[in-house]
């Protein structure tokens, strides 16, 4: 079912938690809203599960609308499914009468109830674990049984807020995997939360960038990352820096930085004149070049090299990377190649 969120706004006391937020998710789309902690992501998801009330705008589902001006359909009503971090699963039941709960709530007898949910199971990979309660699954498969359940109850579209939070970097990754294909499988609508950049862009259709009840920009994982709209969504999205330049257009942009000038991409309809770039480590190369830099900090990464450089007459340390070790303190030639006019 399609999200299509408009003007929400939601203000706790004095404190507005959702401030403006607009949103067309399409039918079957995975949009990730990724945002620093305290930045209204969850305030967002309660809004469009209904469990919270909006204080003005409008949120419909499909060609509901569900949340709006003297409207406020109930939870229950709304064929979503949320998944928490918690995932809040009934620890006296068995698996499957976990996932066979929420069909047995809508009037099937049991048995029906239980080959539905044995159905779901198989979906998400369970059928083998069943009978087992709760506490003796792992993380990983306790969120899968959520999202079995998810499925039992009809949603046609799945809200997760920070769902990975509580697992192991390791399990992590796999679980990235197995919600993907649990999407692509189900081709529910996912609205998933989070503040891991790096599980955003692995799993997005598009990201929304969150910040102060506001989204900054929604687009494509690599649009966010090679064309952010603001300087804050440059900054929370890799490591980058943010340099003021003079942007000239002669045969394709270009940027003054003071000690060099660089080719830059540019969005359309830049004015030019005194603006700002994002420079991130795939725009410079370490070891030749015209500039002269000091290594401020360096971290193995696995594989490589990852740290920060100050170059004289730029303000910000740029972020370098390197298949070579760098040293705090070194001095380093570089060049830069490339960069992003910020519109
Ligand atoms: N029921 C409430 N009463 C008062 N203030 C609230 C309530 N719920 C949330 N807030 C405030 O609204 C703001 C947004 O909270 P929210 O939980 O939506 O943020 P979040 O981005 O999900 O954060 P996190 O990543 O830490 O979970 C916060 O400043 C929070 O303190």
């Amino acid at each position: 079912m399609s999200v299509r969120i408009s003007g929400a706004c939601k203000t706790f006391g004095d404190h507005p938690a959702v401030d403006g937020v607009d949103l067309d998710a399409t039918q079957g789309e995975f949009v990730v809203v990724l945002g620093p902690s305290g930045c209204g992501k969850s305030t967002l998801l309660r809004l469009i599960a209904g469990l919270e009330t909006l204080d003005s705008g409008e949120i419909a589902l499909g060609a509901d609308t569900v949340s709006g001006p003297g409207r406020h359909v109930p939870p229950e009503d709304r064929s979503v499914g949320v998944v928490f971090q918690s995932y809040a699963l009934w620890p006296h039941m068995s698996v499957r009468d976990n996932v066979a709960f929420p069909l047995e709530s809508a009037g099937q007898r049991r048995g029906a109830a239980r080959e539905g949910a044995t159905a779901h199971l198989e979906t998400v990979d369970l059928s083998a674990l069943a009978e087992r309660k709760p506490s003796e699954l792992s993380g990983g498969q306790r969120q899968r049984v959520a999202l079995a359940r998810c499925l039992a109850g009809g949603a046609r579209t799945v809200l997760m807020d920070e769902p990975l939070a509580n697992l192991d970097p390791h399990l992590r990754g796999r679980m990235e995997a197995e919600i993907a294909e649990f999407h692509r499988k189900t081709g529910v609508t996912s609205i998933y939360i989070t503040h891991d950049q790096r599980e955003a862009m692995a799993l997005a259709d598009r990201i929304a960038v969150m910040s102060e009840g506001r989204f900054l920009q929604v687009a494509p994982p690599q649009e966010i990352h090679d064309r952010p709209a603001t300087a804050e969504v440059a900054r929370f999205i890799g490591q980058a820096a943010v340099v003021p330049a003079t942007l000239r257009h002669e045969a394709g942009w270009h940027a003054d930085l003071g000690p060099l000038r660089v080719p830059v991409t540019a969005p359309e309809g830049l004015n030019g004149g005194a603006g700002q770039i994002v420079l991130r480590a795939t725009d410079l190369t370490l070891g030749t070049g015209p500039l002269s830099g000091r290594i401020d900090a360096a971290f193995y990464r696995g594989g490589g090299w990852e740290g920060r450089v100050s170059v004289d007459g730029i303000a910000d340390p740029l972020p370098v990377a390197s298949r070579r070790r760098m040293t705090a303190g070194e001095q380093v030639a570089l060049s830069l190649h490339g960069g992003w006019a910020l519109p």
